[in-house]
This record gives structure tokens, C-alpha cells and sequence, in this order.
């Protein structure tokens, strides 16, 4: 299979204060996990998908860019995944994760991609507390069109997409705390002792 790997890592972080893909966790920054959990799993390309603001911030080496450019900023994670599926021209899959889950496992992306391997679906995506987790997800390179689609139609929500698509759900376990994903500070202080 050939699959690239995707970190979402742009956004407002309105509710976090401070741009939260930079917050630390023992020594590392929070994109880092997400990158190592792909690289771990010998992902290649690994792509941070980011703004011009931001990008001055991430540490350089073993990973590409991709650069929302001003008009483009802040359109929120299916125009960010459009916009890099759409530049990234020979994967056939792509493995999103979003940049402010610390907890996110190597074993979380190997088990995910087992899946993938055997299933014929557009997505493959988990399934925490009775919610489907699209940031911590696979996606066809098919579902290119779909997307474009809705962004033509200023349609914006990821969820749109899974509603048009074919999923193959995961379920996790509502102890793992892979997907605990930081928006505030208060989130950081409950989780990070
Ligand atoms: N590249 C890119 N990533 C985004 C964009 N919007 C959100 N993300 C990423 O998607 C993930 C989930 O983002 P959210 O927490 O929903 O949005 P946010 O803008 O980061 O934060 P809030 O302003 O607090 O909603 C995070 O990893 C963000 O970095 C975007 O426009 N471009």
C-alpha cells in the first residue's frame, strides 16, 4: 500500500490561546507524536500540513510541507486535507492525523493500516465513545473528488464527507487515551500530570 502520511497542523487554536501544535509534552512538541507514530510505521512522505504564519515554528528534516496559502488559511480540516491529498500525486491513501493529540501510538497507526489493507472502503476510521474520530483516520485518494465537491459548494464540514462516503469503522475502547485531543488549556492541565 502506498500511503502518505498527513499531519494537520494549521488552524486558529482560538480556544487553546497560543498555537497548541507547539504545547510540550515531555520535551516534544505535540506534532511530534503524531509525526513519529507515522514515521514509526515507515510512512513516507510524512507532509505537515500548515500555514505561512506557522511554519517558521516546525522543526526541519525527514518531513515535507505544505503551505495553506493566506486566502487558504483557517478553512478548517477538509479544505487543509483537499488541499494536501490534492498535492501529494503519488499515494494512494493518506493517514490524517490532526497535531494536538500527545497520546497518539505507533500501535494505534499499525492497527489502523491493517485494516486498510483488507478493506475496500473509501475511509477507514475509528470509532471512540460512540463518535467517529475522521482526524485520526484514512482516506482513499478517491474520495478527491467528493471533496472538492463540497468545498465548490462551500460545504465545509469533514462530516459531510463520511456521510457521502463508504466507511469501515474501528471501534476503540473508551479507556484509550490516544484520543484525547488538547483545545484548551484546561484540557492540558486535566491530562498532562
Ligand atoms: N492545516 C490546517 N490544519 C487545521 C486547520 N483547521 C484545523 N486544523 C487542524 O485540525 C485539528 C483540529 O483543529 P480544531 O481544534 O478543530 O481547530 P483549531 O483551529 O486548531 O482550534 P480552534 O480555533 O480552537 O477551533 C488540529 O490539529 C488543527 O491543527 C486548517 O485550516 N489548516
Amino acid at each position: 500500500m502506498n500511503i502518505a502520511g498527513v499531519v494537520l497542523a494549521g488552524g486558529r487554536s482560538s480556544r487553546y490561546g497560543k498555537p497548541k501544535m507547539f504545547e510540550t509534552y515531555e520535551d516534544k512538541y505535540f506534532y511530534q507524536y503524531s509525526v513519529e507514530a507515522l514515521k514509526q510505521n515507515s510512512i513516507s512522505p510524512i507532509v505537515i500540513a500548515t500555514n505561512e504564519k506557522l511554519i517558521q515554528y516546525f522543526e526541519q528534516g525527514n518531513v515535507e510541507f505544505i503551505i495553506e496559502e493566506e486566502s487558504d488559511e483557517y478553512q478548517g480540516p477538509l479544505f487543509a486535507m483537499y488541499n494536501a491529498f490534492s498535492k501529494i500525486t503519488d499515494a494512494e491513501w493518506f493517514f490524517v492525523l490532526a497535531s494536538d493529540i500527545p497520546f497518539v501510538s505507533t500501535e494505534f497507526v499499525k492497527k489502523m493500516i491493517d485494516k486498510a489493507e483488507r478493506s475496500h472502503s473509501d475511509a477507514i476510521v475509528p470509532i471512540y465513545s460512540n463518535t467517529l474520530q475522521p482526524l485520526f483516520a484514512l482516506y482513499h485518494r478517491r474520495n478527491l473528488i467528493k471533496m472538492e465537491q463540497l468545498l465548490t459548494e462551500n460545504k465545509r464540514k469533514l462530516q459531510l464527507l463520511l456521510k457521502e462516503i463508504n466507511l469501515l469503522t474501528v471501534p476503540f475502547s473508551s479507556n484509550e487515551s490516544i484520543f484525547t485531543n488538547i483545545n484548551s488549556p484546561e484540557d492540558w492541565d486535566q491530562y498532562k500530570k
